[in-house]
């Protein structure tokens, strides 16, 4: 997993690059303008659409600079458009890619842009290097950008957005941010989803291990990451092995959030489903998924089953008795969603009783009314990690850019999904998933990174064919696909 650090942290993480591969500072910003521009190709971008670059006098413009001669040699038509004044010092990477643009490039003062006209415009004004609150200019000129109607692709960051702080100010809006090396945090907090639009890592050669160097705990999960998280299974492994379920869930009226659980967990691979739920209902989850086992009275001995899930359309009325006697009676991790979450916040006592190493999967609202209110991403963060730390509890905070907040104190933001999945019943195939991994025998962390993983790249591949069609029944047909892609056997 990629370690997340500090913006303020990257010259630092930079110079140990330099030094221990011997590149120079120049041969980075290369790569990080040759990566924006091979991602660029990839989206084949209109070659008669005129590019407008803004660049500003640090390395963010270097970069933007750069990136125009690249333009400018894949044959797209560019202009320069300087953020800063003829005394600015620009700094000494900027000014090597400054001069070597070439004659063809049209370099224009930023309040020379027209704004009416066609074509794409690239940010390259600030990147991490931003310091304090914007200086007047600053603002003028990223609200001349903001003005502009067509495509903006903003280079690391949207100009104006802090690092690692809310935005509290002007800020570029981007559609698309290509950032570089690692997602700054701030790109990952869903308030500034709208200015940060679709997020793209570009990978410039630095190693994990060379961020080890760095104290931090928050974390990026990558598609690479996942494959190491999986158990391996041999030829003889039998469907006792692949994990015994109880998925409690449904009620009248709301059985098919427990048909979605279960069939979620079959398709993830669990060797025996159990779906716990009101004997009325029967007929409806065993014609629809046949595969599973029916129970309509809480066994007195859990101990038959690896991994429990509880809460899609389990109700709330009359449910919190029957939510203690489980914790009362299992004592392995086990996950808890939905209408469980509601029961819990209405009767926190119970969070006490919990099994060690749960996985509690709730949104924003949900976290909410769990943990009480939180005014920003940065604040629900931190007392995220104060529950996980103290109550031996992991949670995972549902949204774009999902946060897997581990008992050890790790925070890990998922880098898979789309958002068509926002779609009813995305949560209750989630909660399916994770209680499969879990009854494999992942460990709680493995379960959730790759039940988390999982679930967000069946959402991409169900949503290429669907778009905003996708419905919750297309991410687990999905679910094979993402083991192929991921060369799970
Ligand atoms: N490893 C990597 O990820 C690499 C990233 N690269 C790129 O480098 C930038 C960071 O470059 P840096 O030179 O450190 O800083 P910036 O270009 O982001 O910002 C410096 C300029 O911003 C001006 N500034 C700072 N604060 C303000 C403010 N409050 N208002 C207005 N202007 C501000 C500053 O002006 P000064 O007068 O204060 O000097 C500078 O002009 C990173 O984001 C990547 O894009 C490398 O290219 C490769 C490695
Ligand atoms: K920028």
């Amino acid at each position: 997993m990629l370690k997340i650090i500090p913006g303020w942290q990257v010259k630092l993480l930079d110079a140990n690059h330099i030094q221990t591969t011997g590149i120079s500072s120049l041969e980075l910003m290369e790569r990080a303008a040759k990566g924006f521009v091979d991602w660029w190709n990839g989206k084949g971008f209109d070659h008669s659409a005129p590019v407008n670059i803004f660049c500003g006098a640090g390395n963010n413009g270097g970069d933007g600079f750069a990136i125009a001669r690249l333009l400018d040699t894949s044959g797209f038509k560019v202009s320069v458009l300087k953020c800063f004044d003829e005394s600015a010092k620009l700094s000494s990477d900027a000014l090597v890619n400054f001069k070597l643009l070439p004659d063809g490039i049209r370099v224009m003062d930023w309040n020379e842009f027209d704004k009416s006209k066609d074509g794409i415009v690239v940010d390259a004004f600030l990147g991490v290097g931003l310091t304090g609150e914007l200086r007047s200019t600053a603002k003028a000129i990223i609200q001349k950008i903001n003005s502009f109607d067509g495509k903006v692709i903003s280079v690391d960051i949207p100009s104006g957005l802090p690092s690692d702080d809310l935005l509290s100010g002007a800020c570029v809006r981007a559609d698309f941010t290509v950032t570089f090396a690692f997602p700054k945090l701030s790109l990952l907090f869903p308030e500034h989803a709208a200015v940060t639009g679709e997020l793209i890592l570009v990978d410039i050669g630095i190693a994990d291990t060379e961020y080890d160097l760095f104290d931090s705990t928050s974390y990026y999960l990558r598609k690479e990451d996942v494959p190491f998280f999986h158990r391996k299974f041999h030829r003889f492994s039998h469907k006792g092995d692949f994990g015994k379920v109880l998925i409690v869930a449904g009620s009248e009226g709301k059985m098919g959030a427990a048909i979605l659980s279960c069939k979620a967990a079959l398709r993830s691979g669990s060797g025996l489903v159990t779906a716990l739920m009101p004997k009325s209902e029967r007929q409806i989850i065993q014609i629809a998924v046949p595969e599973a086992m029916c129970q309509f009275e809480l066994p007195t001995d859990l101990s038959r089953f690896d991994a429990i899930g509880i809460g899609p359309g389990l109700g709330v009325m009359g449910k919190s008795a029957l939510l203690e006697s489980i914790f009362h009676r299992f004592k392995n991790p086990m996950v808890i969603d939905a209408d469980a979450l509601t029961i819990l916040s209405e009767n926190p006592d119970l969070v006490h009783l919990i099994p060690k190493g749960s996985i509690l999967t709730p949104h924003l609202k949900e976290f909410d009314r769990l943990l009480g209110d939180t005014s920003n991403h940065l604040a629900r963060l931190e007392k995220a990690a104060d529950f996980c730390r103290s109550l031996e509890l992991n949670l995972l905070i549902k949204g774009a850019n999902s946060v897997i907040c581990l008992a050890d104190g790790r925070q890990v933001f998922n880098s898979s999904g789309t958002p068509y999945m926002a779609t009813g019943g995305s949560g209750d195939v989630l909660t399916g998933m994770l209680t499969s991994f879990l009854g494999q025998g992942y460990s709680s962390a493995n379960a959730m990174f790759c039940g988390v993983y999982h679930h967000g790249l069946a959402g991409e591949i169900a949503g290429e064919h669907y778009l905003r069609g996708t419905i919750a029944s297309d991410l687990i047909d999905a679910i094979p696909e993402t083991f192929v892609q991921l060369g799970i056997s």
